[in-house]
């Protein structure tokens, strides 16, 4: 059964608990798969395969023929969905396009800034106890709307060797690349240094387990990576008059994820506290991933009741969960006082699945707390900035004495030099 805390009688540490710094063992595994994935490529990413995902692939990549049985599978309305989300995700990316700019700093002085997209990228499907069809969509459209070379998917297969129908159907919907067989720490491996199938990428995104994104936080600094997408949370943050069958149907939504998925509702009423509890109890066992449901909501979900809404307000930003419901009459009262969250659901019609499946905003998110520091996935992670300095001579003749000085101060001499050598006779 889900615990009720007071919010006043809770440690800092209490209210958190939740690390993305994964176990000793978990650490250890994810070495060794990432240098196995360096020593033997495409051997080992087999190999794991079969151990992990019980798969015997013949070769990684995914073929036109699986894509187009694949197309052929799906139903034409589940197609149509694809597309209608698909418009919604692309529709709502086309906004975050930033604009280069230029300045005129004074004559003959040019400064600016410019967006150039990365060149490959690799997103990461999960697919290891459910399949996203979805964070296909939120993580290919981002990276095309930026105007990414070439994008590059994996994704663990399933026992039959194939990957799910449905997610190379929203792969071809979103314009992906090139589609391999393989998932786990050994397919972020294999994204970041290159196997002989497999082209190494410069940035890796998309969510994962916690091997997942163990490896990604080790293979950081070799690619760039968008975040800690790790095991679902959601906090809903509830008045008395919330309905507790929507509040506890909202819950399991993302308890069902994993074990590891972290479900807490945050409310002033102890009476809704209580009706919540009860009615989880009633849902998990309806749910055909009780299982997993009963294992996150018993471990690592919690009810914390607040003495007011502003104290509910001050829980809901110290545990920066990475979706925050607002179930209130007037969510935008409160939108601005909310500081750390990786999407907010505003108001009591606006289930967080509407925001995995549908509306248009990225659900690959940050968890574990780092939406202290981090954004929600999108067209920012596909680009590069650069910076650009034009002068002319007569600009920089101007500004040379201040330049050197500068340099002097700092004892570079060489520095001081390669500007003044450029207004001195004999040069
Ligand atoms: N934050 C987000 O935006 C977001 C979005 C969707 C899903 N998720 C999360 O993604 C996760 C999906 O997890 P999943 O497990 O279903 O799929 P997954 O694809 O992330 O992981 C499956 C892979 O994990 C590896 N693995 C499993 N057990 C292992 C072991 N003992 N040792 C080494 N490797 C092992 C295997 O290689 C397997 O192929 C869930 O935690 C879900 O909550 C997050
Ligand atoms: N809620 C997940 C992000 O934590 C995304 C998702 C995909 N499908 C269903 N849900
Ligand atoms: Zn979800």
């Amino acid at each position: 059964m889900i615990r009720i805390f007071e919010f006043d009688a809770l440690k800092p540490e209490e209210i958190l608990n939740r690390d993305i710094r994964a176990e000793a063992d978990v650490e250890a595994t994810v070495d060794a798969i990432i240098a196995d994935v360096r020593a033997r490529g495409d051997e080992a990413l087999k190999e794991y395969a079969l151990k992990f995902d019980h798969a015997k692939i013949d070769d990684l990549r995914v073929s036109q023929q699986e894509i187009d049985e694949a197309f052929a599978a799906m139903e034409p309305d589940f197609l149509k969905t694809l597309e209608m989300a698909a418009d919604n995700i692309r529709a709502f990316h086309r906004q975050q396009v930033h604009k280069d700019f230029m300045l005129e700093r004074g004559p003959g002085i040019t400064l600016g800034q410019k967006y150039t997209p990365i060149e490959k990228a690799g997103v990461y499907v999960p697919g290891g106890t459910a399949a996203y069809p979805s964070t296909v969509l939120m993580d290919v459209i981002p990276a095309k709307v930026a105007g990414v070379s070439e994008i590059v998917m994996t994704t663990p297969a399933g026992k039959d060797g194939k990957v799910n129908p449905a997610i190379l159907a929203a792969a071809v919907t979103a314009g992906i690349d090139k589609i391999f067989k393989t998932g786990g720490a050994q397919a972020v491996a294999a994204l970041a240094y290159g196997t002989e199938s497999i082209p190494a990428v410069d940035k890796i995104v998309g969510p994962g387990n916690i091997y997942v994104a163990t490896a990604k936080r080790k293979v950081f600094g070799k690619v760039g990576i968008d975040m800690i997408a790790g095991p679902s949370e959601i906090l809903v943050l509830a008045d008395g008059k919330s309905n507790p069958a929507w509040v506890a149907a909202d819950l399991l939504s993302q308890a069902e994820h994993d074990k590891l998925a972290s479900p807490v509702l945050v409310t002033d009423s102890m009476e809704l506290a209580k009706a919540v509890q009860a009615e989880l109890e009633v849902q998990i066992p309806q749910l055909p991933r009780a299982a997993i449901a009963r294992e996150s909501v018993d471990t690592n979900g919690k009810i914390v009741v607040a003495a007011d809404l502003d104290r509910a307000i001050d829980a809901a930003n110290i545990i920066a969960p990475e979706h925050l419901e607002v179930c209130l009459d007037d969510p935008f009262a409160v939108l601005g006082r909310i500081k750390n969250a990786g999407s907010i659901f505003m108001g009591r019609n606006v289930p967080e699945a509407l925001g995995d499946y549908f509306a248009g905003p990225n659900h690959t998110l940050p968890t574990s707390g780092t939406a202290r520091f981090s954004s929600p996935l999108g067209v920012d992670d596909f680009v590069k900035k650069s910076s650009f300095i034009y002068y002319t001579r007569d600009a920089l003749g101007k500004v040379q004495g201040r330049i050197a000085d500068f340099a002097e101060h700092e004892g570079l001499h060489a520095h001081a030099k390669s500007v003044t050598i450029r207004f001195e006779e004999d040069n």
